[in-house]
């Protein structure tokens, strides 16, 4: 029986073997971490992670084929595959601090796999890397030379939070790189059988090692500058009347373009996009290459320029100032249909509303009180390291509550923001909500769910990113 072990037991690690195993009844496979509590959670009723359908897949395969362990050496030395899924968090301190993948979680990983191992083993990055890892991995690996042979493969994740079961289970492409050598390609053919188990062979690609691991920072590159560009024209179409959808729905009718991801949003977040654009302007920027550093950089002052935007809206147009004023913010994730808070955008609206000295409400139905308030005290970039290794005792912030129902967020409230795009936002009684809150009630759509028509016939004032703007807000609206 094939064994497969996987270092790193989170939103990748976790979902991803759980959809090997359920899959490859055939194979063994056990995820590891070094976090005891995050195992203990795998292996209890409640996942440590909040995945439409991941709870069926896991019952299905948990204890059969599906292990999930804290005793990473003895895994990592029995396996013939080890993926390694570890957090790369970007560097905030010394060279290249603040754009440059920090990689000390893989360099452990990869030196606990050299001194352990006792046979050849295939090693697959499923983290996302900068280009040219492999290398560095491949000579760690290979640094106490006791005759093992290692075959190091790139095999990227592309799954998005939400709906990473479907994207697992049918998934636009599975990309594998290997070295170009018999062995390199014999790797490469191990591990396509593992996913041609339940992937159509043609949406397998195999490349190179350097063309894998640049195809993912390249990918999300891609879809967030799709977003920071349909951003930057919301702004033009607050300017001058025409409406974002409208303009996105007619750009994306090209079937060229095409109308996937245009959504105009309070900008993008998630562990993934900021940072891995900053690490490929970071080796852009080793490469000699600053123009083309220049160029993806801007999509991330695009997206920082979105949420400066948003919060100076709100202030602006409730007489610029929030001082002492209650704000709702619905939606703390950063996106529907996760409980993640990595990067969200509304860590920097909350921080924005905050330092105008704004109380906020807070209410999201997927995220904790406690996961809140450390977002909210946490420094940048911090979030990206195992859970034991960030700041355990957050600063309680006195202009802060954290509610468990939309109602009691906007209950005397003077302004709400939509900030995440959760379906229940979009069924609320917004007459009842309108009822319950101070005059003149602001309505801010950072995700543009709402009907703005219908939202002004309540009588809200209605801000919506990119549509026409209210003639209040218009009239107040200072420089942005
Ligand atoms: N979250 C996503 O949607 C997504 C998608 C594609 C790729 N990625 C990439 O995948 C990687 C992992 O992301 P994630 O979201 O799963 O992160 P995560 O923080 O949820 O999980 C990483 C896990 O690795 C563990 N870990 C760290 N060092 C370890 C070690 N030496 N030994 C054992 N365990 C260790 C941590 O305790 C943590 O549980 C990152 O490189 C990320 O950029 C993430
Ligand atoms: O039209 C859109 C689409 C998305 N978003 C926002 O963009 C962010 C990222 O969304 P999404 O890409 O759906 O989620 P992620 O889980 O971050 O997935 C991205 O990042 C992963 C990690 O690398 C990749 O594997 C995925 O392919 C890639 O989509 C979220 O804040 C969304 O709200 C918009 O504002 N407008």
């Amino acid at each position: 029986m094939v064994k497969i072990c996987c270092i790193g037991a989170g939103y990748v690690g976790g979902p991803t073997m759980a959809m090997i195993a359920l899959k490859c009844p055939d194979i063994e496979v056990v995820v590891v971490d070094i976090s005891k509590p995050r195992i203990a959670a795998w292996n209890s009723d409640e996942l440590p992670i909040y995945e439409p359908g991941l709870d069926e897949v896991v019952k299905k395969c948990r204890g059969k084929n599906l292990f999930f362990s804290t005793e990473v050496e003895k895994h990592v030395a029995e396996a013939d595959i080890v993926f390694v899924s570890v957090n790369t968090p970007t560097k905030t301190r010394g060279l290249g601090a603040g754009k440059a993948a920090d990689l000390t979680y893989w360099e452990s990983a990869a030196r606990m796999i050299a001194d352990v191992s006792k046979s050849d083993k295939i090693v697959v990055e499923k983290s996302t890397v900068p280009v040219k890892t492999a290398e560095a991995i491949e000579k760690i690996l290979t640094h106490n030379n006791k005759g093992i042979n290692f075959q190091i493969l790139s095999n990227p994740e592309f799954l998005a939070e939400g709906t990473a079961i479907e994207d697992l289970e049918k998934p636009d492409r599975v990309l594998i790189g290997g070295r170009t050598t018999p062995e390199g390609q014999k790797a490469v053919a191990a591990l396509k059988a593992v996913y041609a188990h339940w992937v159509p062979e043609d949406r397998i690609i195999t490349t190179n090692l350097w063309s894998a691991e640049l195809s993912k920072l390249a990918a999300n590159a891609f879809l967030a500058q799709r977003i920071s560009s349909i951003n930057a024209m919301s702004a033009l179409c607050e300017s001058t009347g025409a409406d974002v959808s409208e303009v996105a729905y007619a750009v994306g009718k090209d079937s060229r373009i095409g109308p996937k991801f245009l959504n105009a949003s309070v900008g993008f977040g998630g562990s993934c996009f900021q940072k891995d654009i900053l690490n490929l302007v970071y080796i852009c920027e080793c490469n000699g290459l600053p123009e083309v550093a220049h160029y993806w950089k801007q999509v991330v002052s695009i997206n920082d320029y979105q949420k400066t935007r948003f919060v100076k809206r709100v202030v602006s147009s409730m007489f610029n100032t929030v001082s002492g004023k209650k704000i709702a913010i619905l939606g703390f994730a950063f996106k529907k249909d996760t409980g993640d808070t990595r990067e969200t955008p509304a860590i920097d609206v909350c921080h924005g509303l905050l330092g105008d000295k704004a109380q906020l409400s807070i209410y999201d139905p997927q995220v904790t009180e406690d996961q809140i308030k450390r977002d909210l005290a946490m420094n940048k970039f911090d979030w990206d390291h195992p859970q034991h290794l960030q700041p355990q005792s957050p600063t309680a912030f006195k202009q802060v509550s954290v509610v468990w129902d939309a109602y009691e967020a906007c209950k005397d409230a003077h302004g709400i923001c939509i900030i995440t795009e959760w379906d229940e936002f979009k069924k609320l009684d917004y007459q009842k909500l309108y009822d319950n809150m101070q005059k003149p009630a602001f309505l801010f759509d950072g995700r543009n769910v709402l009907n703005v028509e219908e939202m002004r016939k309540i009588g809200f004032v209605v801000y919506s990113i990119g549509k026409p703007l209210d003639p209040w807000v218009k009239d107040l609206q200072v420089s942005i």
